[in-house]
């Protein structure tokens, strides 16, 4: 293995699986730390952690164990990888887990990337956008678990480490001046340095100027230009096979975010679909009985069950029970409904949102992944080629277009979009 990655959450994982897939990096991806050594053949392997919204101590903990691990098992290139909105709070859990990742590789400074701009996610002046808005406008200020309100990641992430942050602005990058830049910025003591890229382009300059680096950090376009640094070429992507699974589809829907209550009223327009509110979630044992005979009676109908309400909905909610205590009744009830619908005999899960989608993944246990075909951009079809045999799509809260939920069954049967 070449490259090892540190996934905060597990849709996240899924995008960079995916991207490392599409540069030809033959990719495993884990749900959480593997108990058996990784296989010989692969060039990247990555852990999906659950450690974005959790204590910063048990996020670093976590993350070493993990780096731990991809070392013992040959990786020469730890990447951590987080939100392309730099999904974080002023105490964490980004900056805590740079800090420690660049202590333990003994690395004397990271890059930090968060930019996606296939996904309209670029960085300027250090400033992130979301499309044409500045984050902090973007719908993410309103995030039910780490609300965004500051645009500027350097100022943001200086408030979680102790480490100093740096800023490498576009002409720079541009210019391919980066290596000088970057001796600059190790000689000013700055070892978390803040990258600016509105284009694929300005990645793989960034990219490249990272050969050596221990550790690199950001978003998964980052990680479209780390392969060839191995001399892994694109064009083995074109082997990837994916025959899907058949069985019935559940799609569950646990995030709030903008893009996917769009996918939800889609859905809820052409197909079963059925509220679950925190009164269901705080009272699990009465209501998922309930759930589960309209997940049984739509067999066949891609029935959703969500949780997606708007922000004034959320606020409530979390006011009445606590922004915590509801976000985990939530993410335990969507476990243990994919659980028992897949005793039900379901072999296609659509899960929507980060956290959601974590809480899915680990109730089925240490599990690898086979990455398929991509069902939009950041979104692969998945494969767990267990018993039972299982297709899943983990979707971030803001990815996908509309028909989002009913594209990703198709591809989860094998069919090609
Ligand atoms: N109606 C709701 N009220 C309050 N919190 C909710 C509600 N529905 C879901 N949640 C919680 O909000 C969080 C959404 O995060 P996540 O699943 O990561 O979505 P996203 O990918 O959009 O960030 C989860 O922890 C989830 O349990
Ligand atoms: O980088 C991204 O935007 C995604 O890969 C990601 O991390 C998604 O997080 P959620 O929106 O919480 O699913």
């Amino acid at each position: 293995m070449k490259i090892g990655v540190i996934g905060d959450d597990f849709t996240g994982s899924s995008d960079i699986a995916n991207t490392l897939a599409r540069a030809g990096a033959r990719t495993i991806q884990y749900g959480g730390i593997p108990d058996e050594a990784a296989p010989e053949n692969i060039d990247a392997a990555v852990i999906s952690l659950k450690t974005r919204s959790i204590e910063p101590s048990d996020a670093v903990e976590q993350s070493l164990a993990a780096c731990r691990w991809l070392k013992a098992n040959g990786a020469v290139q730890i990447v951590f990888k987080y939100c392309s909105t730099f999904d974080s709070t002023p105490r964490g859990n980004i900056g805590p887990v740079a800090e420690a990742l660049l202590a333990e590789l003994d690395a004397p400074l990271a890059l930090v990337c968060p930019a996606f701009p296939e996904n309209g996610r670029t960085v300027y002046q250090g400033h992130l956008f979301v499309g044409d808005r500045l984050l902090s406008e973007s719908g993410m200020e309103k995030h039910p678990l780490n609300p965004m309100t500051d645009p500027d990641i350097r100022r943001w992430l200086a408030r979680q480490t102790k480490a100093k942050v740096g800023h490498i602005a576009l002409p720079i990058v541009r210019l391919g001046a980066l290596d000088r830049a970057l001796a600059e910025a190790a000689s000013r003591g700055e070892r978390l340095i803040v990258a600016d890229a509105v284009a694929d382009e300005d990645l793989l300059k960034l990219a490249a100027a990272a050969a050596n680096h221990r550790l690199v950090t950001g978003g998964s376009a980052i990680a479209e230009g780390l392969p060839r640094n191995f001399g892994i070429l694109p064009e083995r992507a074109g082997e990837r096979q994916f025959e899907g699974a058949a069985g019935p589809a559940l799609v569950i829907s646990g995030s709030c975010s903008s893009a996917t209550r769009r996918q939800v009223e889609y859905h809820r327009a052409r197909r079963p679909s059925l509220m679950v509110d925190a009164a269901d979630a705080m009272e699990a044992e009465a209501a998922l009985p309930r759930i589960l005979e309209f997940v049984a009676e739509n067999r066949g109908k891609v029935p959703l069950v969500y949780s997606s309400a708007d922000p004034e909905a959320v606020t409530a909610a979390q006011e009445r029970h606590g922004r915590e205590a509801l976000a985990i009744l939530f993410e335990r009830f969507f476990a243990e409904l994919a659980l028992a619908a897949i005793e039900m005999g379901f072999r296609r899960i659509v899960v929507a949102g980060g956290e959601t989608s974590g809480a899915v993944a680990g109730a089925l246990g240490p599990t690898a992944f086979e990455i398929g075909p991509e069902i939009a951009p950041g979104v692969p079809a998945l494969l767990r080629d267990g018993e039972p045999r299982l297709a899943l799509a983990l979707k971030s809260g803001n990815f996908g277009t509309e028909d989002f939920f009913e594209r990703a069954v198709a591809v989860l049967g094998g069919e090609s979009l």
